[in-house]
């Protein structure tokens, strides 16, 4: 894990080989989309564990069956909140909950309208209890503009105050995370790296290009059912 030094409490992992191995398979334009979303859980499940580095454990004694001894129990392992920005988190929830196996999942579906507005459509959101002893966890493969996550985590605001918020991306763009740590300074980021810059649309560059559609496949179809309305 290495410190960004352009921000406070950013992070990347480009020193370690194993997850930059995987990150350029998923950039890499063959790659289809099985490969592709398999890389993202492999990732989700590494950077789990590199994130797990950064809680709370506690001494436990323990017995073994020979004698008794000192052992580690995860306190904040067991107070986990994982938001899963539709769609391309939904595999890397996947990966990070083989190491926060006891994670509590909330959904939130969000889309990025065009270039140069980027308006954020959000249609839908279901949460469950966030406790003040929680690490928040919002993941999203790519943090272009940052306004996905930046209109997630107002929405989130609402749903009280964790211990720790933290975002768990794969790419990052220098805009966005500018953008995101104006607003919501205490958050802290990681990602598998750190890109240089977003190009006129608003993609990454070098980047993978449209993450959801590679995990996915291209929509055909985009719309907002009317019976998806005043759901409880
Ligand atoms: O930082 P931003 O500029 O907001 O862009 C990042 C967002 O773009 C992608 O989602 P997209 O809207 O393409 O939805 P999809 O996953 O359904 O393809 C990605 O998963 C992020 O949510
Ligand atoms: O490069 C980008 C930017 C936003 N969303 C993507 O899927 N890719
Ligand atoms: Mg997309």
């Amino acid at each position: 894990m290495k410190k960004d030094t352009r921000w406070e409490g950013v992070y990347s992992f480009e020193d370690s080989p194993f997850l930059i191995e995987t990150l350029s398979d998923l950039r890499e334009q063959d790659t289809d989309n099985i490969a592709f979303r398999k890389g993202l859980v492999r990732l989700g499940r590494y950077m789990g564990y590199e994130l797990t580095k950064t809680m709370d454990f506690e001494e436990v004694e323990i017995e073994t069956p020979l004698e008794a001894t000192i052992g580690l129990k995860g306190k904040d392992r067991k107070n986990v909140l994982i938001i899963t920005v539709l769609r391309v988190a939904i595999p890397l929830m996947e990966g990070l909950i083989k190491t926060l196996e006891s994670a509590r999942v909330g959904i939130v579906s969000a889309s990025r309208g065009p270039a140069p507005d980027f308006d954020i459509k959000m249609d839908y959101i279901k949460v469950p209890k966030l406790k003040e002893e929680d690490t928040l966890i919002i993941c999203d493969p790519m943090i272009a503009t940052g306004s996905t996550l930046i209109s997630v985590m107002r929405e989130l605001k609402s749903c009280g105050m964790p211990k720790r918020v933290v975002v768990v991306g794969v790419i990052g763009a220098p805009e966005g995370i500018d953008a995101i740590k104006k607003e919501f300074p205490e958050t802290e980021i990681y990602v598998t790296k750190m890109d240089r810059e977003l190009n006129k649309k608003g993609y990454i560059l070098p980047g993978l290009g449209d993450a959801g559609d590679r995990a996915f496949g291209e929509p055909v179809k985009v719309s907002l059912l009317p019976q998806m309305h005043n759901l409880e």
